[in-house]
């Protein structure tokens, strides 16, 4: 049997109503450029890594071709397959991805277009800690704070223990049959692949992330992301 591939496959179809920009936020400018295009830099700095690079975007996107004029380059697939949820989206982008030759047991990380912040390191560690993993696994962060749930009038019912709390976050990295599968179940509701996957019985792995690796939801979040940007390459 040949040896499995990897392909990553980047959700890039929200309209980021929570972050109250006018066009969708993932073409928005941080630190000089779209933020996808930050996104993207992360895994083509991984060469020779990835059998393919998968952008999947809404199918009336007309953003898309001004804001990225040089995508798709070799190996790059652009995916007018976006769905109303990020379920959906994902769930189309896999099956392009299977008819355009990815095999069942070739495996695909999944990563918002909206988390600009992630690193070829991060990447790389999510690779070695699930490479060999029956299941697969999602990069994500233990909490930092105390943990409360409100009850319907806004007041504390309760403090729950959070040393076994994480928050989830991307990429996630599943085989890309197992993963179609387990969305073909599911549903649009799941938030991330990692429930799809658990809803059909299975553990995924919790491969510590970073907490700079938040996906930028409010428009708070674009501040403190073109911060860290900027630092990152020394720009003023
Ligand atoms: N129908 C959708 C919804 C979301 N996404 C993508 O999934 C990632 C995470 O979604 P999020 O930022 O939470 O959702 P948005 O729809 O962009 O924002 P909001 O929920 O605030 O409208 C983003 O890269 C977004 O483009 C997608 O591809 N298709
Ligand atoms: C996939 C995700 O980024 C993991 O934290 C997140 O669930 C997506 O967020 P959304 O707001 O539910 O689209």
């Amino acid at each position: 049997m040949s040896a499995s591939r990897l392909f990553a496959l980047i959700p890039c179809a929200g309209s980021g109503s929570r972050a109250g920009s006018t066009g969708p936020k993932q073409y928005q400018r941080i630190a000089g450029r779209p933020m996808v295009e930050h996104t993207l830099e992360a895994f083509r700095a991984l060469t020779g890594t990835f059998a393919g690079l998968a952008l999947v975007v809404a199918p009336d996107d007309a953003d898309v071709g001004v804001v990225l004029p040089r995508f798709p380059a070799a190996g790059e697939h652009l995916l007018r397959v976006g769905g109303a949820s990020r379920a959906a989206t994902v769930r189309n982008g896999l099956r392009a991805l299977r008819q355009s030759g990815a095999g069942p047991h070739d495996w695909v990380l999944v990563h918002d277009a909206a988390r600009c912040l992630v690193t070829p390191s991060q990447i790389e560690a999510l690779i070695a800690a699930c490479e060999h993993d029956a299941v697969g696994g999602l990069l994500a962060h233990r909490l930092a704070d105390t943990l409360k749930v409100a009850s319907p009038e806004g007041r504390v019912a309760s403090t729950p223990t959070r040393a076994d709390k994480w928050l989830a976050q991307t990429p996630q990295m599943f085989r890309i049959g197992m993963l179609l599968d387990a969305l073909e179940r599911s549903g649009d509701s799941v938030t991330d692949e990692a429930s799809a996957i658990e809803g059909v019985g299975l553990a995924p792995l919790l491969v510590p992330g970073s907490a700079q690796n938040f996906k930028l939801t409010y428009a708070e979040d674009f501040a403190l992301a073109d911060a860290i940007l900027r630092s990152r390459r020394s720009l003023p």
